[in-house]
């Protein structure tokens, strides 16, 4: 069994266990499930912005630990500061040390998108997305059926939620492409065996269709590589661990910036 195939395992008796502790007339009553999000679009294609969508990531599968002391409040505000569109924050426990207080916290602090990054395999997450003060949720191709993708898709539109789906190759594209997106984010890495390759962005942006906003995810390391990838036509960098393995992520994105 590949690491993906764990994860959506270990995914699905989360959300089972959860279900059992928290209503979803619970959920409905938190504080931000009332709240509009804000517009991906708005915030990715404003002038004033970078274009990157910065995220909040301890750890992961494929590196262990990448930063244990940083703080998410104090982080995600410098990445704001500096001029991201938007943040990501990895709110999965067991495989990337991130936690729903993670969001809420980024959520109290940033007036800015805030992509809920989560493995989404029932609608309830979605719901939680939303009480927790997200703006997007992810829907990643190769863990999903066409079916689900649109659905939970609507199912997040009807909330007011923005949706990114995630793909690694034409295939999954060409089968997942719904009415239901906003964003169309390319892996640059594999889920099943961690392997990375920027090569696949180049090759799948000409695919997406220019009604989503297209995003290359992944392994950017390089502000010269930003440059590339606008002219090839994308919108959105997103990146984590270029900026959270330094001791200092705030101070990193900006000189990150500068040399774009
Ligand atoms: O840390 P990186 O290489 O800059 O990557 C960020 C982001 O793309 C990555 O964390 C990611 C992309 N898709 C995911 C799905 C689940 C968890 C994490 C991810």
């Amino acid at each position: 069994m590949n690491i993906l195939d764990k994860i959506v395992l270990r995914k699905k008796e989360e959300v089972a266990d959860v279900k059992r502790l928290v209503s979803i007339q619970d959920l409905e009553r938190a504080e931000h499930f009332k709240r509009m999000p804000y517009s991906f679009k708005e915030f990715l294609l404003a002038e004033d912005r970078t274009g990157i969508i910065a995220e909040f990531k301890r750890r992961s599968p494929s590196k262990g630990l990448i930063n244990g002391v940083a703080d998410v409040a104090e982080v995600t505000q410098d990445y704001n500061n500096a001029g991201a569109s938007a943040l990501s924050v990895l709110t999965d426990v067991d495989f990337f040390g991130g936690k729903a207080d993670d969001l809420i916290s980024a959520r109290a602090v940033n007036k800015i998108p805030i992509l809920r990054k989560d493995f989404m395999i029932d609608e309830y997450q979605i719901l939680e997305a939303k009480a927790w003060g997200a703006d997007i949720i992810l829907l990643i191709a190769s863990i999903l059926t066409p079916k689900q993708i649109n659905d939970f898709g609507k199912f997040a539109h009807d909330l007011g939620l923005n949706v990114l789906l995630e793909v690694h190759n034409l295939e999954e594209l060409e089968r997942s492409i719904s009415p239901n997106l906003d964003a169309i984010g390319v892996n640059n890495r594999n889920l099943g065996d961690f392997t990375v390759n920027i090569q696949t962005s180049f090759d799948l942006v000409n695919r997406i269709p220019n009604e989503f906003l297209k995003i290359s995810e992944s392994a950017i390391s390089d502000p010269a590589v930003i440059r590339e990838l606008k002219t090839a036509g994308f919108n959105g960098f997103l990146i984590g661990e270029n900026f959270m393995k330094t001791e200092n992520p705030g101070e990193a994105i900006k000189e990150f910036i500068e040399q774009m």
